[in-house]
């Protein structure tokens, strides 16, 4: 049992190292000049107590004390004035921390290449845990670690001074305590661990409020009357952690007050040993005077101590994570050579692929080639396989085995940062950046106001008011608006087109727009030129007769791959499709 608490301590101790290592990364001097400070913060208890038991000492003794009156007014001014500084420097270190870390979360970001970590769900827990919690961990790490230091730091000082006139009695003191401090780091670490279940469960609970409370979901939760259901689903949930940490918390109290009473009972004995020592004159009456400021800071440093142990715990878990994401390495490395947009085919070549930390494969053996300068439309059964394989093609995921290749260039062999240099995609679910208009089309990158006019003017967005280049696209801004459906698609469109790249990708982003739209927006697309190569999905058959070609893909196979015509006169599953939508739009 004890083998684990030491375990545990051991393992708090090394968080708490690396809890202070990255202080020292984040501003060194700032947290030196801390550090120097907390031993001097620390020990001035034992300071004033001492000068307070030798100036009672010297008065009884009629003798000078005016020694250790000023001692002990020095002392006692600066226990006044440190924690001022104290909490002034820890403000400076809080803003350089909470900096440093989601600066350096934000780099750690940009380094991944693949969005692998995104389906890992223990890493995508962690990181949404670290986005959210980074704006205030780092004031709990810097106030609760700085004073966890500070207590143990008095807390040995004074056991020393104990021990300096009773050592039996310090030792008898500390083995109370030490067990007393286990079994309530122990209780803590159980409100803890339920704390993290109610974590999960906060999170539940968050996300049932914000539910009924955001604009996001208004519309659906009205309509389709969600908000009794979803208050009688909070009730519950809400309930049930409750009676989890009460129960944590009932404990807590009742094996609380079974060791404060030993820790009386010990105290009290010392007490008595002490009077005994000044009625035989062995000691002088500054002792007792000393001895109840000793038991008192004890018992306060050791209280201080497990409560602020147990409040940084959380914290230095969450800085746990936080190394953990640092570390996280994907399994794929990226290429090194440049990509070369001009090549003659993309050639994919038994191609096969199953999702990161899931067992379906979704691509099975995928075989076809574009020649430069055409048009392949990409059509199939929803999940049948035809954004993963965009995605695959733009080297968001490394292939699980096959390959893609530009001519002889291998898609793997090549740097990512080179190959989405020269690409460009518009995604399904493409971004809605609640930036300016002009951000959102040039992804931050600074174009001429022409350029930004011109573009949304190839994808027929009017420049109408309230729409400015430089209106904010969401509401949640000050002067902020918002699109519709199809103008945001014209945005992402946009934002598509202004690479001027050689390689499309068009991920079916036009769901919002009507057909007419659709059908001039792709139109607009395939007639870029003849060296510009064009990869569509679309789940809308008219528009086909656009493409060169059309790869057709069922259960993540690619079933055919040539024009619409001939696809239409050997496929019957691909004509059955097409006579379907006709069917429909009839
Ligand atoms: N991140 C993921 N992890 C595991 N499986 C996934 C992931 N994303 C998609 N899948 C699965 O991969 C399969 C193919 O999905 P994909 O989105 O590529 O199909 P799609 O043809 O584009 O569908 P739709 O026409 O509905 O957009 C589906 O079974 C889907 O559940």
């Amino acid at each position: 049992m004890l083998v684990i608490h030491f375990e545990q301590i051991k393992q708090y101790l090394k968080l708490l190292y690396k809890t202070y290592q990255t202080f020292f990364k984040a501003a060194f001097k700032i947290t030196l000049l801390l550090v120097l400070l907390t031993p001097i913060q620390a020990l001035l208890p034992l300071v004033t107590v001492q000068a307070g038991q030798k100036l009672v000492d010297q008065l009884t003794a009629q003798k000078s004390y005016v020694y250790f009156l000023i001692l002990w007014i020095i002392a006692t001014l600066l226990t006044q004035l440190l924690p001022v500084l104290v909490t002034n420097i820890q403000g400076i270190l809080t803003d350089k921390l909470t900096g440093f870390i989601n600066i350096s979360l934000m780099e750690k970001s940009k380094k991944l290449m693949t969005l692998e970590l995104f389906d890992n769900s223990a890493y995508f827990d962690d990181l949404k845990l670290l986005s959210e919690d980074a704006s205030w961990r780092p004031v709990n790490l810097i106030v609760f670690g700085v004073a966890v230091l500070r207590d143990a730091l008095t807390l040995v000082g004074m056991f020393c001074l104990l021990g300096k006139y009773n050592c039996f009695l310090a030792l008898l003191l500390f083995s109370v305590l030490l067990p007393q401090t286990l079994v309530y780091y122990r209780i803590q670490q159980e409100a803890f661990e339920t704390m993290v279940t109610r974590s999960k469960n906060a999170r539940k609970l968050d996300y049932f409020s914000s539910l009924l409370l955001e604009r996001k979901d208004a519309k659906e939760v009205r309509i389709f009357q969600m908000f009794n259901s979803v208050i009688k689903k909070y009730r519950t949930l809400f309930f049930e952690t409750q009676r989890t940490v009460n129960a944590v918390r009932k404990k807590q109290l009742v094996i609380a007050s079974c060791f404060l009473l030993l820790t009386v009972t010990v105290s009290s004995l010392g007490f008595w040993w002490f009077i005994v020592q000044v009625q035989r004159q062995v000691l002088g009456v500054g002792i007792l005077l000393l001895y109840i400021s000793v038991i008192a800071s004890i018992i306060e440093s050791m209280t201080n101590i497990v409560e602020t142990t147990s409040l940084l715990y959380d914290s230095l878990l969450w800085v746990k994570k936080y190394e953990h994401f640092l570390d996280f390495k994907e399994s794929a490395t990226d290429g090194k050579l440049e990509f070369d947009a001009d090549f003659e085919a993309l050639i994919v070549k038994d191609l096969s692929f199953t999702y990161p930390f899931s067992t379906k494969e979704v691509l099975h053996q995928i075989n076809f080639s574009v020649k430069k300068g055409e048009r392949i439309a990409i059509v199939g059964e929803n999940g049948s396989g035809k954004s993963t394989l965009v995605k695959l093609l733009l080297k968001l995921y490394p292939a699980s085995s096959g390959t893609i290749s530009f001519d002889e260039q291998k898609l793997r062999d090549l740097s990512a940062k080179s190959y989405w240099q020269k690409v460009t995609v518009a995604f399904q679910d493409f971004s809605h950046f609640k930036l300016s208009l002009q951000d959102n089309v040039t992804a931050l990158e600074e174009l001429p106001e022409a350029t930004v006019k011109a573009l949304l003017q190839e994808v027929t967005l009017p420049l109408k008011a309230p729409l400015k280049l430089t209106t904010i696209l969401s509401r949640e801004f000050e002067g902020g608006t918002e699109l519709s459906g199809g103008q945001w698609q014209k945005v992402a469109l946009a934002r598509c087109l202004h690479r001027k790249s050689k390689l499309i990708f068009l991920d079916e982003p036009t769901a919002a727009l009507d057909a007419k739209s659709e059908q001039e927006l792709y139109r607009h697309f395939v007639e870029l030129g003849k060296d510009t190569t064009l990869l569509f999905v679309t789940h809308r058959m008219s528009a086909v007769n656009l493409a060169d070609k059309v790869l057709f893909l069922k259960d993540g196979r690619s079933v055919a791959c040539g024009p619409h015509k001939e696809l239409l006169a050997t496929e019957p599953s691909y004509r059955e499709l097409y006579e379907l939508q006709k069917q429909a739009y009839r």
